[in-house]
């Protein structure tokens, strides 16, 4: 249950990807330049400071001139007070610099999931969909500014102290500079094995939300299925394996870094014997001395770093992989460049050009498969004049709703065509047909926000009469008025506060406020009660005349008088005609409707007896 599948990632440096990713990073170029300079002048200051430190020494304390000491006080604080101007630089323009690449790497990301087609999310779990977006897209936008931080101060600090030591003295900075090479190793082993631990908590933490998330919507189902028990013996397990691989990365830190403080201390030490001997043979003074041990112990810090940032590249590179992935995905479902052109794209629609839809519907041919193995529709046809209702009836499974996922062009037929006013649809571009489709589901998903907002969503000019002869039509006015704040009632996450029934109403009323050509209602009445619903059918009909409209009902009473009723089994039409035309034929919905009819009279003898 809580199997929640983590792609393992490259290992190698993917020059092709972080070329892509700098593309991201272009529009930002001065900011980059910018934070570079700062950060060049941070490594210059931090590099010139032992110098300094060297020059009052020799130059004012070895010579008790305090009047000299004075003055280059004043000049040590101004050079401090630049570098901490220099400092709260980097932090704000390295602050900015993620800040604003984490927003246009989302917004492109949530742009492109936007325009993508519905098979792609039946294929993505939602909590997969909210990592990228959150803490992929936070991960790589933070290792881009503040490795460019590390980077290039950690460069700039190492080559400069490298060429200040060799210059003051190369012997004792060849005998200091010994110890790096193992220093490098070290770091790089310690760092790798660090984060390989906390690339596996990391893991298993998005299996714990994961099961976290299950264990609370699917709280009803554990307890009908008693298996509290194992759903507790699985979060156990996760629990512990996160734990060891937590004191994992703990043991390898706790090791790492006596380990480097041992090998700078040793280069300190080296630079102090070797130095303290040059200093009494007279080949260097004490303050070259003092500059030699202080850049030794500064030396170490940006080796740590770059190690650290190496290592931290890597998984930052996972993390890159899926965003782009996720930017880059192709929507099985486009318009061509030609309709583009004429009618928009779904985020800027044309809408000036778009014709007059009336509803003549055919399907021609028409093949599909959700997958390769399963053939869902073989050689299907059905021609519907526009503003005819028909309903769409048979099995569970038997096709009803691939049938209109893909006249809405949810999917598209693997074969065959499907004809509106006579031209094929994907000559119309997808906004323009769903804009001319009213779908009203089963369980529809409200938006949070108020009662008004919900059934003005995507009609944004619809006035407060509008919305309310909506409802009206519906019989939605008759709970909303009941409700505290009537139209402006928050009806809460996915519309969480109404019942699914008062859901169906809100969302039938948002179909009406388009005014489609179309109207789609698979089991929109399912959730409403025997009586409500009588009053609803009056209502339906009247909304849906002249309207085409395609309702997929399992209560066969609700679609009686429908134009044409479709009887489909494995996705083959095996009748049609209107009610009384297949009661005549004693045929499979004959059946259908007598076994209804008899258990409906049944179950009220039972109730009027009991
Ligand atoms: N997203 C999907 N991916 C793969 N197969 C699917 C998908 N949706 C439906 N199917 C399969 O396609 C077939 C037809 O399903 P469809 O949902 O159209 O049936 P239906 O008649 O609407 O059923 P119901 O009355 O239960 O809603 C079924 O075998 C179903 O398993």
């Amino acid at each position: 249950m809580l199997n929640n599948k983590e792609k393992s990632f490259n290992k190698n440096i993917d020059i092709k990807l972080w070329k892509e990713i700098m593309l991201y990073s272009l529009p930002y170029k001065k900011l980059i330049i910018a934070l570079s300079v700062v950060m060049l002048l941070v490594a210059g200051v931090d590099a010139i400071l032992p110098l300094l430190t060297r020059y009052a020494i020799d130059n004012y304390i070895v010579a008790e001139d305090l009047n000299g000491l004075y003055g280059f006080s004043i000049i040590y604080l101004v050079i401090i007070i630049i570098q901490g101007i220099n400092i709260f630089a980097f932090i704000y323009f390295a602050g900015k610099l993620e800040t604003e690449m984490a927003a246009s790497i989302r917004e492109k990301a949530f742009t492109s999931l936007q325009e993508l087609s519905l098979s792609f999310y039946n294929q993505r779990p939602v909590g997969w969909l909210i990592a990228r977006l959150t803490s992929d897209v936070h991960k790589l936008s933070s290792i881009i500014s503040w490795g460019i931080v590390d980077f290039v101060w950690g460069f700039a600090m190492m080559f400069t102290i490298v060429i200040i030591m060799l210059r003051l003295n190369y012997r004792l900075a060849l005998i200091t500079l010994v110890v790096l090479p193992v220093l490098l190793i070290i770091s790089f082993y310690f760092q790798k094995k660090i984060l390989h631990e906390f690339r596996l908590v990391r893991k298993i933490n998005s299996k714990i939300t994961g099961a976290f998330n299950e264990g609370i919507s699917g709280a009803k189902t554990s307890k009908t299925l008693v298996i509290e028990d194992r759903n507790c013996d699985e979060f156990t397990g996760l629990t512990n394996k996160m734990a060891k691989s937590s004191i994992k990365a703990a043991i390898y830190s706790s090791l790492f870094l006596p380990a480097v403080l041992v090998l700078s201390s040793v280069g300190t030490g080296l630079a102090l014997w070797q130095g303290g001997n040059a200093v009494i043979q007279g080949a260097i003074t004490y303050g070259t001395l003092v500059a030699f041990i202080s850049y030794t112990v500064q030396f170490f810090e940006p080796v740590r770093e770059m190690a650290r940032v190496f290592a931290e590249l890597q998984s930052a590179q996972a993390a890159a992989e899926r965003i782009i992935s996720l930017i880059n995905t192709e929507s099985e479902i486009v318009d061509s460049k030609l309709v583009i052109e004429k009618y928009g794209t779904i985020l800027k629609p044309k809408k000036e050009n778009w014709p007059e839809i009336k509803g003549n519907i055919e399907f021609r041919n028409v093949e599909f498969k959700y997958t390769d193995n399963e053939e869902v529709l073989n050689n299907f046809n059905l021609n519907v004049s526009a503003g005819q209702k028909i309903a769409l009836v048979g099995e569970t499974g038997s096709g009803k709703s691939t049938i209109v996922n893909l006249l809405c062009r949810f999917y598209e037929p693997v074969d065959g065509e499907i004809y509106i006013d006579g031209k094929e649809y994907r000559n119309f571009s997808q906004s323009l047909l769903h804009s001319n489709i009213g779908y009203v589901l089963q369980d529809p998903h409200l938006f949070s926000g108020t009662i008004k907002e919900n059934i003005r969503y995507g009609f944004e000019n619809a006035t407060d009469a509008e919305i309310k002869n909506a409802a009206d039509l519906v019989q939605a006015t008759r709970f909303i008025n009941k409700l505290p704040d009537g139209f402006d009632t928050e009806v809460g996450e996915g519309g969480d506060l109404l019942s699914t029934g008062e859901k169906q109403l809100i969302s039938f009323a948002r179909a009406i406020i388009s005014n489609p050509a179309i109207f789609i209602l698979d089991e929109a009445t399912s959730s409403i009660d025997t009586e409500m619903e009588l009053i609803i059918q009056k209502t339906i009909n009247k909304v849906l005349k002249n309207r085409t409209s395609f309702i997929i009902a399992h209560r066969l009473s609700t679609i009686k008088n429908a134009d044409k009723i479709i009887v489909l089994k494995d996705g083959k039409i095996i009748e049609s005609g209107n009610h009384y035309q297949l009661i005549d034929r004693k045929g499979y919905y004959y059946d259908l409707y007598q076994n209804q009819f008899y258990n409906r009279r049944e179950s009220r003898k039972t109730r009027i007896t009991s």
